[in-house]
């Protein structure tokens, strides 16, 4: 089975010495910056904005993968992108015009992402299938860090699994919330090949996070 890249959440990490963070997960081995971005109105938290994005930009080359959990959202997908977003990942939920959010964000020149909170159905996929690079499939509510994983999800993974086989569609397939060392090995079973992951990545000091990341690998 091939390691799935691992996509820490900024999220669980110190927000007083976010830099440093930044610089710690790319020496420990992850493969994107996972920014997770809350309005307090389509999500009951309140996060980053672009101009905290662009101060980042400067600590790391790894590619950053940004989490949209804001509505309404195309007003903000430029600012984002020229922040230095490099995926830009959308709920359908967050705006009236899918296809169009996503052939947009392309148009700016970044990967674009459809992200399925536990409840929304696979079908939103259907007509938009040549339109994304990457599916992001909610194990928890979004809003917060540290929630259980959803065990339901894992049957989504698969169906989404098999719907981008059958499409020959190359989009990563991604999981969000609640991953930790006892699910990673299922999400991957069940056709994931990529791992978001706050907690589990963020736990037992910079120290850890190279260990925590292979764990997550599977390594
Ligand atoms: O998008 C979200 C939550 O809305 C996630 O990216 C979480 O921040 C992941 O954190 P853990 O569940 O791994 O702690
Ligand atoms: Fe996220």
């Amino acid at each position: 089975m091939t390691a799935p890249l691992i996509c820490p959440s900024i999220l669980a990490s110190d927000f007083s010495r976010l830099g440093e963070e930044v610089r710690a997960i790319t020496e420990a081995g992850a493969d994107f910056v996972h920014i997770d971005v809350m309005d307090g109105h389509f999500v009951p938290n309140i996060t980053i904005g672009p101009d905290v994005v662009k101060a980042l930009r400067p600590h790391t080359n790894l590619p950053f993968d940004c989490h949209l959990m804001i509505s309404p959202v195309d007003s903000f997908l430029e600012a984002f992108r020229n922040a230095g977003a490099d995926l830009i990942s959308v709920h359908p939920e967050a705006g009236p015009h899918l296809h169009r959010t996503l052939k947009y964000i392309r148009q700016l020149g970044a990967k674009a992402g459809v992200v399925l909170n536990p409840a929304t159905p696979v079908e939103i996929l259907d007509w938009v299938m040549e339109d994304v690079d990457l599916v992001l499939i909610m194990s928890v509510n979004p809003g917060f860090g540290g929630q259980s994983f959803i065990e339901s999800q894992l049957r989504k993974i698969e169906t989404v699994r098999a719907r981008l086989d059958a499409t020959g569609s190359a989009a990563i397939l991604q999981v969000d919330g609640g991953v930790n060392a006892q699910n990673a090995a299922s999400c991957v079973a069940a056709g994931a090949t990529a791992l978001v992951a706050g907690t589990a990545v963020f736990k037992g000091g910079r120290d850890a996070y190279a260990d925590n990341i292979k764990t997550l690998k599977g390594l």
